[in-house]
């Protein structure tokens, strides 16, 4: 079980603020210059994945403190526990395995009592069965011809997770089949993505763990009445609809055969569910043996974490870094800035990852914490990030740690574009560090011909102060294996610092307020009286949106 201690009680904890007090103005540049080997020392290597986190204002001591925090609060068998089905999500009464979902070792996983590794595999052949006949074609419409395009209807993890992949993943897409996704209830999405299909090869796939979110269940609706007007017979959805999800009476309820239900289990959470069947678009639109692939990069990610030691253990490691700097220093936030425009939606990916997991303020003990948890996590790829808001990671008054993450090899390599964009990833994160002091913006200056005074009024506003921490994650290439270790590596970063927080990861109590909140509403809208039943704001804006329709 997860150990239920207040991480600003332990030793470590202490150890750590006497130690920031050393370190709070420690520099960077410094650290480097008294360590020729920092680099080896804070750099790691795992299958096609290097992180490089030595420009983190950190020492040796530093991680230490950190790893004996870890030590401190239970990592160990917290990680331990996951893996052994324990209930952990405990405010649910669930265990957490998505680990399950991926492992391809096969070894057993009880649940109550029970392995449900074969559960998970009858699932996946099923999946490979399905998401075959789809793209070779067998799988035929309500008038014979194969689909050619998929439209997955779910929202939150039941949609970012397989459109992040299937994006990330472009370069191995089937060349028969599209992929295209849904998910806000926002009527424009439902008609701008339908608006060029065709019904006879559409194919939808209605994801949700519930079967009852309102957005999705909406926009399912609109799908079936779109393709009824041109399919007329209720007998034809059996082709064209099928459903991912652990409710088989909703999924009937709503029309769908259960035959064609791909189910998963409460024992996965939304946001960690692309492993499982909602990741049944990523299967048909980049082929099973790719998506194979991606749960085995994860799952070679799982036993690196499940069986390395908390020092070397690199999801641990980036945990730690980031409690560095979220409850030492204060920072707020972190970007995640990959340099390859198919990751285009991985930063979106895991704001939900970590944001829905460790935005907390109840510890496991159903207190209050008395300290931060959760950061803010942001971020676009490189470089249209560098001309949005890099100025202010540069010369902003905060301090925003960031993972800067790229490909060595492109999937177009078209004339000299990859160097550039890699130029443009190592001169940021070597700029962040080592910024550029007063020194060198007057020699600059004086090289220019500047006169004296024109020095004098601009040197401010030119230096860079450096000393901004970043993690570089270089990768070989953008592959299913490589990427299915990276979303592991940054899943067990997440659970780890909760771990540590002492919070509850896998439950997302906040969401479902907005979810109560807009069903109580949503009647209120469809009269014409007057509403007085709100504060006087939300009935002004009720009233008026009413007298503006
Ligand atoms: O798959 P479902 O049940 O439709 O839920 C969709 C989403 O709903 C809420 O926003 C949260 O609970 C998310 O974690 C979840 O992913």
């Amino acid at each position: 079980m997860l150990k239920n201690q207040n991480p600003t009680q332990t030793q470590a904890w202490a150890a750590l603020e006497a130690h920031f007090q050393n370190m709070q103005n420690a520099q960077m540049k410094d650290l480097f210059a008294q360590d020729a080997d920092r680099f080896n020392k804070f750099s790691t290597q795992f299958e096609d994945i290097l992180l490089d986190y030595s420009k983190n204002i950190i020492t040796e001591e530093t991680l230490e403190k950190l790893v004996a925090l870890a030590k401190e609060t239970g990592v160990a068998e917290g990680i331990k526990a996951m893996f052994a089905g324990e209930k952990i999500n405990q405010t649910e009464g669930r265990s957490v395995l998505h680990v399950a979902l991926r492992n391809q070792s096969n070894t057993p996983i009880m649940v109550d009592g029970e392995d449900v590794m074969p559960a998970v595999n009858a699932v996946l052949a099923k999946v490979e069965n399905f998401s075959n006949r789809v793209s070779n074609g067998d799988w035929k419409g309500y008038t014979g011809k194969a689909i050619t395009d998929i439209v997955n209807i779910g929202i939150g993890g039941s949609d970012l997770g397989p459109l992040m992949v299937t994006e990330a993943l472009k370069a191995y897409k089937k060349e028969n089949l599209n992929v295209h996704f849904i998910s806000n209830v926002d009527g424009t999405h439902v008609a701008e993505v339908l608006k060029p299909l065709n019904p006879e090869t559409t194919l939808f796939l209605i994801a949700s763990k519930t079967f009852t979110t309102q957005e999705t269940m909406t926009n399912a609706n609109s799908a079936k009445d779109w393709f009824l007007k041109a399919a007329q017979e209720e007998g034809h959805v059996a082709k064209h609809f099928a459903a991912l999800s652990t409710n088989a009476d909703g999924v009937s309820a709503f029309g769908i055969d259960t035959e064609n239900m791909f189910e998963f289990w409460d024992w996965v959470g939304g946001r960690y569910s692309l492993w499982s069947a909602i990741g049944l678009s990523i299967a048909c639109a980049i082929g099973f043996d790719n998506y194979k692939e991606l749960l085995a990069g994860a799952h070679a990610m799982d036993k690196h974490v499940a069986e390395t030691e908390l020092e070397n253990n690199i999801p641990v490691l980036l945990a730690l870094i980031g409690i560095w700097y979220n409850n030492f220093f204060k920072a707020e936030s972190e970007a995640i800035l990959p340099y390859d425009q198919y990751l285009h939606r991985f930063a979106a990916y895991f704001q939900q990852g970590n944001m829905e997991s460790n935005g907390k303020y109840i510890d496991r003990n159903g207190e209050r914490v008395n300290y931060e948890t959760g950061p803010i996590i942001w971020g676009e790829p490189g470089t249209n990030g560098q001309h949005a808001f890099y100025q202010l990671i540069h010369q902003g008054t905060k301090m925003i740690p960031c993972d800067f993450i790229a490909p060595a090899i492109s999937h177009n390599p078209i004339g000299d574009h990859h160097p550039k964009l890699l130029a443009n990833f190592f001169a940021q994160t070597e700029a962040l560090m080592m910024g550029k002091t007063e020194e060198q913006v007057k020699a600059e200056f004086a090289k220019a011909g500047k006169s004296e005074a024109e020095v004098a009024s601009l040197v401010p506003f030119k230096v860079f102060e450096g000393n901004k921490p970043t993690n570089s994650i270089l990768v070989k290439q953008v592959t299913p294996r490589t990427l299915g270790a990276l979303i592991a590596m940054y899943e067990h970063k997440i659970f780890v610092q909760g771990v540590i927080w002492n919070i509850f990861s896998f439950d997302q109590w906040g969401v479902e307020l907005g979810k109560q909140l807009a069903n109580q509403i949503l009647p209120e809208l469809t009269n014409e009286e007057a509403i007085a039943s709100h504060d006087s704001s939300t009935n002004g804006l009720i009233n008026a949106y009413k007298a503006m329709r």
